[in-house]
């Protein structure tokens, strides 16, 4: 059992919250959380300690490796999506931000769920490179921020037109609470601005912030283009983190300039 446990930390520190068939399967039969932190963890400096010890005690985290999903976010567009009911079946999805994987696998799952329709869409941009998914285009090694990362985008999409653009992008934390909100702030702005570009009328954005002083100022400026707005924060989404999302549908197809 220890020595299992020692193969998945090995992969968990080498990939984060990515996780193999291997460790999926043994995650399966190993059952309940682990309580404990296995001896390997002996040597490692305290906070790569509690990370691998959260992750092996988190149940999002083994349920992802059950349910092959590639990190545990997917369930926080799981459950999104079951409350709002928006990632439907025949519908084109641009997944900002999609590296490792879990939401494109979520949003191609759904848009392609039923017998009948026509296939969805789902396209997903990282600045890092994604492994294929069976049935999404993805564009690896892009920054989203920049405008002919867009263009490019846009060319995949049928006659330049989604219906859903997700972004659940985030720059890499410095710690600094207040500047990593402006900066993810910054991104999400960027998201915001292509899907008033490519979205059609009545069409659905999703994005994630980190809580701070900028978050009713974003809220209301989505508003403005969106019937309804909500800020909601998924219970899969850790209690101790500023991690909030915002969703916004309907999408009011007017001129814009901005
Ligand atoms: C929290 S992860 C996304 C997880 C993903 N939703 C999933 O479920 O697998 C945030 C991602 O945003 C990406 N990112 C940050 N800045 C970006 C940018 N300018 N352009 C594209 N991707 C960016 C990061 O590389 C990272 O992979």
């Amino acid at each position: 059992m220890i020595r299992f446990a020692s193969l998945l930390l090995r992969r968990l520190e080498k990939s984060r919250d990515v996780i193999s068939s291997s460790q999926r399967q043994w995650l399966h039969k190993s059952g309940p959380c682990l309580k404990k932190a296995p001896k390997k963890l002996r040597g490692k400096n305290p906070s790569s300690q509690r990370w691998i010890v959260r992750q092996l005690n988190d149940p999002y985290v083994q349920k992802a490796a059950v349910d092959n999903y590639r990190c545990r976010s997917a369930y926080k567009l799981i459950e999104m999506d079951d409350k709002f009911r928006f990632l439907k079946p025949g519908l084109v999805v641009v997944d900002c931000g999609a590296c490792p994987g879990s939401w494109t696998q979520v949003a191609v799952n759904r848009v392609n769920a039923a017998e009948g329709f026509p296939r969805g869409m789902v396209i997903g941009v990282d600045l890092q490179y994604i492994s294929p998914i069976n049935g999404a285009k993805l564009l690896s090694n892009c920054d989203f921020t920049l405008e002919e990362t867009q263009e490019h985008i846009q060319k995949h999409l049928p006659n330049g037109k989604a219906d859903i653009v997700l972004s659940d992008m985030a720059p890499n934390a410095t710690g600094l609470s207040s500047l990593d909100h402006d900066q993810i702030v910054a991104l999400q702005t960027s998201a915001f601005k292509f899907s008033k570009i490519v979205l059609r009328e009545g069409g659905v954005f999703v994005c994630k912030l980190w809580d701070g002083s900028h978050c009713k100022m974003f809220q209301s400026i989505v508003g403005d283009v969106f019937k309804f707005v909500k800020v909601i924060k998924p219970q899969s989404s850790r209690s101790n983190s500023a991690e909030l999302f915002v969703f916004a549908r309907g999408y009011k197809k007017i001129r814009q300039d901005s």
